[in-house]
């Protein structure tokens, strides 16, 4: 997907949620569970309900991994079953030596057909370019993120006084662009939003944090849109399992509509 086919879908939806999909066999209704394959059956369902107020999806691959074959089918199912307008990410957290991270990009891109992965920045340009060849894919590089472990590493101040985030976000510029990279920066991360913005102006910001880690939309939105949206707010655990029973689907659009209409106003507002 391009960055125009990505900003008119925002403008299109007036919307920039991110629904994420982070299905665990123990936190979905249980009544699913005598479903051949639960998983999809809830993501399906969740997708049917959110789908007027989202314009990306992000199963975090973790949740499908730890099922083994079945998880991935599930997965692979998933993203088949999203329309194509429908931006998607696989928060897998990738990044390796070159030849390794090829072969991860070919699994999430040319398997799997999503449009963006997560990349961690750690082993440095070359772990990350290969992502960066696949024509209309995107690298959503962690630049910082909304954990309390950020601490450990991501605030580091360099001989230069700037902390390490900073020092990925403008080292990284020499690897890819805001038409095929995008960053991560949490949406607990308020104080520091403001001039991660100036910095990187037109790149897209996928943040998570919102709902259950307690970030606030209203204080993301106003630092960080920009005239294309630029912004991809992610909810999971908020909306997929805000209600766990028989509803849970209606809910879960429920939750999704409220988000979306609050991102309207804010939308009109620029
Ligand atoms: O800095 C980061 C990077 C990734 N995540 C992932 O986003 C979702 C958040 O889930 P919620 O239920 O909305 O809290 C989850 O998949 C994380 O692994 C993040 O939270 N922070």
């Amino acid at each position: 997907m391009t960055y125009e086919q990505l900003a008119g879908q925002i403008r299109e939806k007036s919307s920039y949620l991110c629904v994420g999909l982070d299905t665990a066999l123990d936190k979905i209704p249980q009544y699913l569970l005598k479903e051949k394959d639960p998983v999809f059956e809830f993501n399906k369902q969740i997708i049917d309900a959110t789908i007027d107020y989202a314009v990306a999806y992000k199963p975090n691959i973790a949740f499908y991994e730890a099922l083994g074959p079945s998880g991935w089918e599930s997965l692979q199912k998933t993203i088949d079953y999203l329309p194509k307008e429908v931006f998607t990410i696989a928060d897998a957290k990738r990044g390796d030596i070159g030849n390794t991270s090829n072969m991860y990009a070919k699994a999430f891109f040319e398997n799997m057909h999503f449009d963006s992965i997560t990349v961690a920045p750690y082993m440095g340009s070359d772990s990350v370019e290969p992502f960066l060849t696949f024509k209309d894919k995107w690298v959503i590089l962690l630049a910082l993120t909304s954990n309390t472990g950020a601490q450990d590493f991501q605030f580091e101040e360099l001989a230069n006084q700037k902390p390490l985030y900073q020092k990925v976000i403008e080292q990284s510029q020499n690897w890819g662009n805001y038409e095929n990279m995008m960053y991560v920066i949490g949406a607990t991360r308020n104080e520091q939003f403001e001039h991660i913005r100036k910095l990187i102006p037109n790149h897209f910001l996928l943040v998570p944090g919102v709902g259950a880690q307690g970030g606030s939309l209203k204080d993301i939105s106003k630092i960080g849109l920009n005239n294309n949206g630029g912004l991809l707010v992610n909810s999971s655990r908020g909306i997929i399992y805000a209600s766990t029973e028989k509803d849970f689907a209606h809910v879960a659009g429920q939750k999704a509509k409220e988000l979306q209409e609050e991102m309207k106003i804010y939308l009109n507002e620029l």
